[in-house]
């Protein structure tokens, strides 16, 4: 096991208010990592400071052994934000091309990348298309493309799956898979979906800026006894009536 990310006793307040309270996580290698809880949790606020993107007010976060945040991680990381950063005047192949080329890629990788993400997310056929024309479901594709397209050892994907159908939705978790287990990547995903946390190797599953529970999926059903993770989530937040 190697560590790739590894998040000690942050913490982030906006304001008054605390979004997240000494936050510990440690994500490893060839692992999908999953953080649920719901609207408001702190995920996003995590991710951004993982991505380098915010900085924690309290606490440590390490990609790679590399302090966050850092500029030379950004080669290292494929983020996949949840609101799409995407040129709309431009057509998917040319936001494609645009992204590869702030990477260290040769022409024939490059083009070889593009075909691969956009086919990955069902997208070669609309690839001359303006992204203004695009609907929201086709955009959030283009954004995991890009998030993938540099071939990055860490994926970062907050909410990747949403407003996607299930079909897509299930070829890229097929993928999602392949990619942790061939290539070793490190995933960490955002999600409120209880089935696609069932998916991840490992789950953290947060509230209020607080990590309630980690462990594996089987672990934490064992643990809290539960039939499945909605009622670990219940229980470990002590909701359940
Ligand atoms: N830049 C900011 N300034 C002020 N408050 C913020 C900022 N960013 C996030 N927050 C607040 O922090 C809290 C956590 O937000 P965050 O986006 O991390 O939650 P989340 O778990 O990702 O939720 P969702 O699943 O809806 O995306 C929310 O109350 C949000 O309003």
């Amino acid at each position: 096991m190697e560590t790739t990310v590894s998040v000690e006793q942050v913490s982030r307040a906006f304001g008054k208010k605390t979004v997240l309270s000494g936050v510990s996580l440690h994500m490893e290698k060839g692992q999908i990592y999953g953080l649920i809880g719901p609207s408001g949790a702190g995920k996003t606020t995590l991710v951004k400071m993982m991505v380098g993107m915010d900085k924690p007010d309290q606490g440590t976060i390490e990609v790679l052994r590399t302090p966050m945040p850092s500029l030379s991680m950004l080669q290292q990381i494929g983020y996949m934000a949840q609101s799409d950063a995407l040129y709309n005047e431009l057509t998917g192949e040319e936001n494609l091309r645009f992204f590869a080329s702030m990477f260290n890629m040769g022409k024939t990788e490059q083009k070889k990348r593009i075909a691969y993400a956009a086919e990955l997310v069902n997208l070669t056929d609309e690839l001359k298309k303006k992204v203004s024309a695009y609907s929201g479901g086709m955009k959030r594709r283009l954004s995991l493309a890009i998030a993938l397209l540099h071939n990055p050892p860490i994926l970062i994907l907050d909410e990747p799956t949403v407003g996607i159908d299930p079909e897509l939705r299930q070829s890229i978790w097929a993928e999602l898979i392949r990619l942790k287990g061939t290539e070793q990547k490190t995933i960490i995903i955002t999600t409120h979906v209880m089935d696609e946390a069932e998916k991840c190797d490992v789950l953290a599953m947060v509230r209020e800026g607080r990590i309630l529970a980690s462990g594996t999926p089987v672990q934490l059903k064992q643990q809290y006894e539960a039939e499945n993770l909605e009622a670990v989530f219940l229980r470990a937040g002590g909701k359940e009536s």
